[in-house]
């Protein structure tokens, strides 16, 4: 055999494709069963391991089988192999697909494509019953763009590269490059006829890569993109020490690693596998990475009898050590104890908080993670209710549905991978609404949260928003009959990256990166001038941001608001009220955490963008963003004290005159629920439609309200409430909108292209990575000037 030398003995391999093999040969043996007829073969520098271990199943279980190639290499592997080849149209259905990848998550999202195959993979990958990636370890990454920092390989039809390249630029991509041939005279040509981008976007970006795949996939010209999120069921990573580590989107294999075993692991007797099962103690050990090693693996120690068996906090034992020793359960049975013993079954959370360090001394020392914890078991797990309370001022309750399976993470993620990459969005969708209304519930944490150190921030805001974990198992080679794998000294290889390490790569050092200079091959086109506005602006279209030179702003500003019999008044004039009007984009921005201040313009309806003098807030700064800048007292005393509700009964409960008395304000309306992002986008397109006599209304409360009380540092009167119709239906932007530009009546805004995370804004602001806010293409410019 060609693996073999004359010994009969695995050839010798420079230690990076020592693991390469060991992961294909791992996953072969795992997933390729004798009863598995149609296999589909992907690319890369690790599959041709797959085919070679796939031949050891011997002649007679392959010559029944069919392979399906994911491109020009693995069609070559296939026939030189003397194996069946077939094709996606002949076998629509295929039992397991093996390919190799250039960087794998946390959550077994990854970016494939630098072989330019990704269309078919991709096809391949959704045709399967079962996805498995095998790599070496240095593609095993936390998130996305860490270690492949060249971009995501985005398939194009040929005439269409140009737009599409512009518009990666517009959705944020930091530094789009058409991928050029090696020994060819221009780009790469793709085994279907197309050209591929590559295009980097940063790690915010990266963070969702559900969401970004949807973005890119939307543009037109856009034939495939190289993100496979939610798709692949197992990942297998070849190590240097001659191990290999698995990961699963779930607790236990997937379909194809269970039933028979495959037959090479019986014939190739040098060179075995072990699953390294055993007690929880002995996996912890060998798996020092034990934050990934979640919760899922200790769930499945108790039977869901044994789980229901438990009605309260006191039926749940001390861990060793005691009452005040960390808790050996998981979140989800002492949520479950908790909320079934109190007196009606139900509980806020700040009780459920109470109950459970009162019962776990352990928690009252324990940080804040815990409760974070508690959060995410509650959203996430379908036995656990929310009920809204008869008593506004206590927030939600909380209680068990009993009528749900108690959900073991296993079941529940079965049924969430059943389906497609899409309910993995929906999900995390889900989760991040679940997460945005908790902020309501917990404001101490969230002023915790907002607190929190950077070094924090990056990576375990990532990992703590992530719902989903993979398990990894390590298989080990047998070490009676250890591989000439395993004997070569261990190469160097990159460990994962620090939390620093990531906060690194996501600090923002430029904003906005031009296209290349060696890559600018749009010419700017002659466009018909912008059209005026009626206050003799222009702008009102979206202005590539291609087309503009360094320094210009699509819309340049004018010294002065302008005035119109409606709203009269110069922006000195809406200066002089400064902390006391906001716009509800501020609003919106307030409630997810950033804190504004004065590079941060208002969109004035139908008047223009003005910028306020100092930071203000309006009410719903009481409530999430309590405590976390100097500019909260400003908010407080902000009029802010109305309610916007429009025709889709989506109403900003406002906060009444201070935190004490802050209620959940914001209820997302169920079609725009998807992604913060979308509800960002629909409620900046609210404000640009918003009437402006309601504006005018505001204006005069705020004069009242002034006149009463003349400076922001004493107490303003409560102003009545103000509802507003809003004329127009909703505007409702699915998440594929987001991304897109915005024009308003002044200027064209772009997404910020490159977002500070937590605490890393340019200006100091504390920013939160989930929820990118936009900046006009005019503050891109100056802070990409400032950086230079
Ligand atoms: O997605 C791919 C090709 O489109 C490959 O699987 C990926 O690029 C990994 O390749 P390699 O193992 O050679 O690094």
């Amino acid at each position: 055999m060609v693996n073999q030398d004359a010994k009969g003995k695995l050839k010798k391999l420079e230690p990076v494709e020592a693991a390469k093999r060991l992961a294909a040969y791992a996953a072969v043996d795992a997933h390729i069963k004798p009863h598995h007829r149609v296999i589909g073969i992907g690319s890369g520098s690790t599959v041709p391991y797959v085919v070679e271990r796939i031949l050891e199943q011997g002649s007679e279980i392959n010559e029944d089988r069919w392979f399906i190639p994911t491109g020009f290499q693995s069609k070559q592997l296939i026939v030189q192999a003397g194996l069946n080849l077939g094709d996606v149209d002949q076998f629509p259905s295929i039992d397991v697909t093996i390919d190799g990848a250039d960087e794998v998550d946390d959550d077994l999202n990854a970016i494939k494509g630098g072989g330019a195959c990704h269309l078919r993979e991709k096809v391949l990958a959704e045709a399967a019953a079962d996805f498995i990636l095998v790599a070496d370890s240095r593609k095993d990454s936390r998130v996305l763009g860490t270690t492949w920092t060249q971009g995501i390989p985005v398939e194009v039809a040929p005439f269409a590269w140009a737009k599409v390249y512009q518009n990666l630029a517009l959705l944020g991509c930091e530094e789009p490059i058409l991928r050029m041939g090696k020994a060819k005279a221009g780009p790469i040509v793709t085994d279907n006829g197309n050209f591929v981008i590559d295009a980097p976007f940063s790690a915010v970006y990266m963070r969702d890569p559900a969401d970004l795949l949807h973005r890119i996939k939307m543009l037109t010209g856009v034939l495939e993109v190289g993100l496979f999120a939610g798709m692949a069921k197992a990942a297998y990573f070849g190590q240097n020490d001659g191990s290999v580590i698995v990961r699963y989107v779930d607790a236990s294999p997937p379909n194809s690693a269970r039933g028979p075993p495959s037959p090479s692991l019986a014939v190739l007797q040098s060179f075995s596998f072990t699953f390294q099962n055993g007690p929880p103690e002995h996996r912890a050990r060998i798996m020092p990475s034990t934050s990934l090693f979640s919760q899922r693996s200790v769930m499945s120690m108790f039977t869901e009898s044994h789980i229901r068996s438990i009605k309260s906090l006191d039926d749940l034992d001390n861990a060793p050590g005691g009452r005040s020793a960390k808790p050996k359960y998981p979140y989800v049975i002492t949520l479950r104890a908790a909320l079934l013993g109190s007196p009606n079954g139900q509980l806020t959370l700040q009780e459920i908080y109470a109950e459970i360090a009162n019962r776990f001394p352990y928690y009252k020392h324990a940080g804040k993670g815990w409760k974070n914890s508690v959060r995410h078991n509650l959203s996430i797990n379908r036995c656990f209710k929310r009920i809204k309370s008869a008593d506004p001022s206590k927030g939600s309750l909380w209680s068990v549905d009993e009528d749900e399976e108690v959900t073991t993470t296993r079941i529940r993620n079965k049924k969430r991978y059943a389906t497609s990459s899409r309910s993995n969005y929906r999900y995390r969708a889900r989760a991040a609404k679940s997460r945005r209304s908790f902020a309501d519930d917990d404001e101490d944490e969230e002023e915790e949260d907002d607190r929190s150190s950077v070094s924090e921030s990056a990576s375990a805001a990532f990992i703590a928003r992530s719902p989903i974990r993979t398990r990894r198992a390590v298989l080990a080679v047998d070490t009676q009959t250890k591989s000439s794998a395993s004997s070569h000294p261990s190469a160097t290889m990159p460990s994962s990256p620090t939390t620093s390490e990531l906060s690194d790569a996501n600090s923002v050092n430029s904003t906005f990166s031009p296209l290349s200079p060696a890559h600018k091959p749009i010419q700017h086109i002659q466009r018909e001038p912008a059209p005026i506005d009626s206050f003799g602006r222009a702008g009102t279209r979206p202005t590539p941001i291609t087309a503009l030179n360094a320094g210009q702003s699509v819309a340049p500003r004018a010294s002065e608001s302008p005035r119109s019999a409606a709203f009269p008044h110069t922006e000195s004039h809406m200066r002089s009220f400064a902390g006391h009007v906001q716009s509800p984009s501020y609003r919106f921005s307030a409630v997810q955490g950033h804190q504004m201040d004065d590079h941060y313009p208002t969109v004035w309806p139908s008047l223009g963008t003005y910028t306020p003098r100092q930071t203000t807030f309006a009410g719903a700064a009481s409530s999430t963003v309590a405590g976390t800048g100097p500019s909260y007292p400003d908010a407080r005393h902000s009029l802010g004290n109305y309610a916007l509700k429009s025709d889709n009964n989506h109403e900003h409960v406002p906060s009444t005159s201070g935190a004490e008395n802050a209620q959940p304000y914001y209820d997302y309306p169920p079609e725009t629920e998807e992604t913060p992002t979308s509800s960002y986008y629909r409620d900046y397109a609210t404000v640009t439609q918003s009437d402006p006599h309601w504006w005018q209304q505001v204006y005069q409360h705020s004069s009242a309200a002034q006149q009463h009380s003349p400076t922001q540092a004493t107490h303003p009167a409560p102003p009545p409430y103000y509802h507003h119709q809003v004329h127009q239906p909703p505007v409702t932007m699915s998440p594929l909108h987001a991304g897109h530009p915005l024009s308003s009546g002044y200027g064209t805004w772009y997404p910020a292209p490159n977002l500070p995370p937590i605490g890393h804004a340019p200006n100091g602001d504390v920013t939160s990575p989930h929820y990118p806010t936009l900046l006009p293409i005019s503050q891109q410019k100056r802070m990409l000037q400032a950086a230079q």
